[in-house]
């Protein structure tokens, strides 16, 4: 038996990026709305209802309104929007925290994470687990991003021309100011920290790639670690693992003439933890692809789990 996929929102970004994946797989059959009743919810309704799983592709509204028309117990939802990435009735997809994978296996309800919380979730929760970081901790950390995170209307602001003229859109720019970006309440329920952590993402003008820093003081944390030390923990933790790498400690090789490349990890679904540090001053980097594991890769990788089928199933691992 073929399982029956649909991608609603099939379209945007994070579907066009699905559909990729897809397309390497033979067990499956994907189900196709016409693309004039893309947002017919009775047309949706119907592949709602016949699909195994469906991918929810599609801003917060819309999403809910798709989990309103599925009437059945059989379809399983992975959801790629912000809502419900807290909600109870819903497991987090991020497979390689402890006891996670396992959840995601046998749910029928999943969220995707957030591209930004993919990165501080990792980085965060092995400390607090290992006992190096204590959950009062007061984390800042940054995140820059290329322009493809904010979907379809970031693209097409950034690769207008006239526009990247007229905005001044060729330099990086933060945003998220009063630091409430909505990926907070995650970042906060995942990481395992008590108080939100202060969080700023900068957006520039490339098309994908992202890095999630985390800098932390070890006379602050509990048997000051160096970052030595928190390379080791975060190395055991992820040791088994096929799509998230601690890399060589303090390794200049991976660096450009001491800068450091964001987009290295772009299509793939692989995930690269940086410890650097010195004296007391540990600085944590995780680089990825906002599309690959922080969006649509994630979304696969769920969906590989929930049908049973081989965890990389049609995801790249590696850089060749
Ligand atoms: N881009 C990224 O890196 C990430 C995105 N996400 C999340 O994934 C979701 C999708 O984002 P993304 O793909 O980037 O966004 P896009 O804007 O690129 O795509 C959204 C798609 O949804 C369609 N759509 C809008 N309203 C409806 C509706 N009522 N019914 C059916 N289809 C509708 C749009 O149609 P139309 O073709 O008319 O535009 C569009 O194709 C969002 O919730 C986003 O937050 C999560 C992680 C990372
Ligand atoms: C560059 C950019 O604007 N990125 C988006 C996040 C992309 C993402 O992970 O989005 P969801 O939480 O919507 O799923 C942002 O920071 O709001």
């Amino acid at each position: 038996m073929k399982y029956k996929l649909f991608v609603d929102g099939q379209e945007g970004t994070t579907g066009l990026k699905i559909f990729e994946y897809l397309s390497k797989l033979s067990d499956i059959e994907v189900l196709r709305i016409d693309y004039d009743k893309r947002k017919d919810p009775k047309e949706r309704s119907k592949l709602l209802n016949v699909a195994d799983i469906v991918f929810l592709c599609l801003p917060d509204s819309a999403a809910k309104e798709s989990i309103a028309l599925v009437k059945n117990e059989k379809t399983k939802i992975i959801n790629t929007s912000t809502i419900f990435r807290t909600d109870k009735n819903w497991v987090y997809g991020l497979p390689e925290l402890k006891n996670q994978r396992d959840l995601i296996r046998t749910s029928s309800r999943v969220s995707v994470p957030g591209c930004h919380a993919t990165g501080f979730v990792l980085t965060i929760r092995p400390l607090i687990e290992a006992g190096i970081l204590q959950q009062d901790y007061p984390v800042t950390c940054y995140s820059v991003t290329g322009y493809s995170g904010a979907g379809r209307s970031g693209i097409e602001e950034y690769e207008n021309s006239t526009l990247v003229t007229e905005k001044k859109l060729n330099v990086p720019r933060h945003y998220s100011l009063q630091l409430n970006h909505k990926h907070i309440p995650e970042m906060l329920l995942y990481s395992g920290l008590l108080y939100e952590p202060l969080f700023t993402p900068i957006k520039a003008n490339y098309a994908q790639g992202l890095a999630m820093s985390v800098p932390l003081m070890s006379r602050y944390m509990p048997k000051n670690p160096s970052a030595k030390d928190v390379h080791e923990v975060l190395s055991a933790y992820f040791e088994t693992e096929r799509f998230v790498h601690v890399m060589p400690y303090d390794s200049e090789a991976y660096l450009d003439e001491g800068h450091f490349m964001i987009s290295e990890c772009n299509n793939t679904n692989r995930l690269e933890i940086f410890v650097f540090g010195q004296k007391d001053k540990i600085n944590i980097i995780s680089r990825y692809d906002n599309l690959g594991k922080g969006a649509s890769g994630a979304a696969v990788q769920n969906m590989n789990l929930m049908l049973g089928f081989d965890e990389g199933n049609s995801l790249v691992e590696h850089n060749i």
